[in-house]
């Protein structure tokens, strides 16, 4: 005879299986808006990302219309892939207005430690409360040790795995969740450590992937704010999963980029019940 599991009694990862599904729901039902301030690079392949999703993107960064329009988002994803000076302020009162607004905001520093003025944009922007900060590797290594020179640009030279102590120390400094995207997604709040090992290697051959994730992050916590650690692992799974199904289709960078998108708008329970693998991880 079969034993009932009565749902606090599930294993943990089809617990973490099912809380995805049910966030990926609440977006497809709910179309969050998502205010994006991100580079020229990425705007395309996040718009899509996130209306694939079924969120509601909208690439709107002059910081004139700041003061009208962010009030009336559910969350702001601010990326600095592109960063020239005439952009920082309006990156700063986007998310200075989200924080006021009680709004989740989520930061990607890009290539943190290429450069001074990055390092120093990105730090002043961590000091603006995120509610989350996702990086690759390099990237949350140079956030947490203040330090430039550690990375080749916007691509990782570390594996995720290495980034899991520069990632908690980063969290607890912030309050903010801190990712760390790679094979294996790394998400901590300082104390837990989650990994999500969902995804496949092609996806770092298409650029703006790592982007398109955080601003999937972005629509995962705008649905469960008060679970942002939970929304984090749940958006890197997800967006794994749905590159991991692209690929069965794909020849190559271009068609997995299409193919992910598809795969992303098609996703049922079955697929997320079966595919989700995040489990805890030592810490
Ligand atoms: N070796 C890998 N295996 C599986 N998925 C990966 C791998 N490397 C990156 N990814 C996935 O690709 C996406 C982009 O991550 P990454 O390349 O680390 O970001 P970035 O583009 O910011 O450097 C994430 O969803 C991540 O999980
Ligand atoms: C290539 C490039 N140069 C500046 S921003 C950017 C896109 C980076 O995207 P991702 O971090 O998702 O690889
Ligand atoms: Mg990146």
């Amino acid at each position: 005879m079969e034993m009932e599991i009565k749902p606090s009694e599930k294993p943990d990862s089809t617990r973490w299986a099912s809380n995805a599904w049910a966030l990926l729901c609440a977006i497809r039902s709910q179309s969050p808006l998502i205010q994006c301030i991100t580079n020229f690079v990425s705007m395309d392949l996040m718009a899509n990302t996130l209306l694939s999703a079924g969120a509601s993107p909208a690439m709107i960064h002059s910081v004139e219309e700041i003061p009208d329009f962010t009030p009336h988002t559910r969350a702001l994803c601010v990326n600095v892939g592109t960063l020239s000076p005439n952009w920082l302020p309006a990156m700063k009162a986007a998310a200075e207005l989200a924080c006021k607004s009680g709004k989740p905001w989520v930061l990607d520093p890009v290539a943190a430690g290429a450069s001074g003025f990055r390092l120093r944009a990105c730090l002043e922007l961590v000091e603006l409360k995120p509610c989350v900060i996702r990086g690759n590797a390099s990237e949350i290594i140079a956030l947490s040790r203040a330090s430039i020179g550690l990375t080749k640009g916007v691509d990782s030279s570390h594996e995720s795995i290495d980034a899991v102590e520069a990632a908690k120390s980063l969290a607890q400094a912030s309050g903010a969740i801190v990712a760390v995207s790679g094979a294996v997604d790394i998400v901590t709040d300082g104390e837990r450590v989650v990994g999500a090992h969902n995804g496949v290697p092609m996806m770092q051959r298409i650029t703006a992937t790592g982007c398109s994730v955080t601003a999937l992050i972005a629509a995962f916590v705008a649905v469960d704010p008060v679970n942002a650690f939970e929304a984090t692992a749940s958006a890197l799974s997800i967006f794994g999963v749905a590159g991991e199904m692209g690929m069965n289709m794909a020849k190559g960078p271009a068609t997995l980029r299409m193919h992910l998108i598809d795969s992303l708008y098609g996703l049922d329970e079955a697929d997320v019940l079966s595919r989700v693998n995040i489990t805890s991880l030592p810490r």
